[in-house]
């Protein structure tokens, strides 16, 4: 006996080729480093995908979790300070060499916007087929924060982030992601964002992103 239960619904499976687009091809000109670590995310992003859809029986619960713990043992004593860690600190990468959040592929950026590609694969699924509430200003604190750090300007924090859900965002489908600069006053930066399907305003926001002063946190 599993708890996997009986005739499990296999027909809504991600895509037809099981292949995650924004999971491939994300160098934008990093060493042979960067491009290992990506590697090596984008295998974890896509294993949470997959664990996202499956429905494992029993013992392959067991010999998941003790092939996880064994590598989570091998990673302990490598752990590092923060200014010399990997994850999330490549910006050679389109992923940031990161699983936090999506992938924001950018395909154009200039000083004052961005655009390009996100999409949200089965692990950040919230439920009927919509992108978990959470996940969304994620990706928006993302690309907004990355074009307010962005030609050189002093980092920045984001003081507010305002999220406006006008449908829902699905999953597994390729979405188009947009930030602008609305107003710089002295610290403050305003930005604003957009994600749609295709002609469908999905989701929206603003933030407001302060320059961080000498030796502030
Ligand atoms: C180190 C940063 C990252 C570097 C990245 C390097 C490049 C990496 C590349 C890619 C990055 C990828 C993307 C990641 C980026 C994500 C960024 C985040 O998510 S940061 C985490 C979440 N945010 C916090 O934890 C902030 C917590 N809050 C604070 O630390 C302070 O409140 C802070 C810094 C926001 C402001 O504090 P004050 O003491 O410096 O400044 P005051 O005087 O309070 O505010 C300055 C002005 O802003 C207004 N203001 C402040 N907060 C406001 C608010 N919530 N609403 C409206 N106005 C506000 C104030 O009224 C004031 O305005 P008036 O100058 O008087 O006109």
């Amino acid at each position: 006996m599993t708890s996997a239960g009986e005739q499990p619904d296999r027909t809504v499976l991600l895509t037809d080729t099981g292949e995650r687009p924004w999971r491939s091809a994300n160098l934008y000109g990093g060493d042979e480093y960067s491009a290992a670590y990506d590697e090596l995310t984008n295998a974890l992003g896509d294993f949470l995908d997959r664990l996202a859809e499956a429905r494992p029986e029993t013992e392959l619960i067991a010999s998941m979790t003790e092939s996880l713990s064994e590598l989570a043992r091998g990673l302990d004593p490598l752990a590092v300070a923060e200014r010399d860690r990997v994850f999330g600190r490549r910006t050679d990468l389109v992923s940031r060499g990161q699983t936090m959040s999506p992938t924001v592929d950018l395909a154009e950026v200039d000083d004052r916007s961005a655009s390009g590609t996100v999409y949200f694969g089965p692990y950040f699924l919230g439920g009927n087929g919509a992108v978990h509430g959470g996940a969304i200003p994620l990706v928006f604190d993302e690309i907004l924060g990355r074009l307010a750090n962005a030609s050189g300007r002093p980092p920045q924090r984001t003081a507010y982030l305002n999220t406006d859900f006008r449908s829902i965002t699905p999953v597994n489908r390729t979405l188009t992601i947009r930030a602008w600069l609305v107003s710089e006053d002295g610290r403050k930066r305003v930005l604003r964002a957009t994600i749609h399907d295709q002609d469908i305003l999905c989701a929206e926001a603003e933030g407001l992103f302060i320059a961080l002063r000498p030796g502030q946190p």
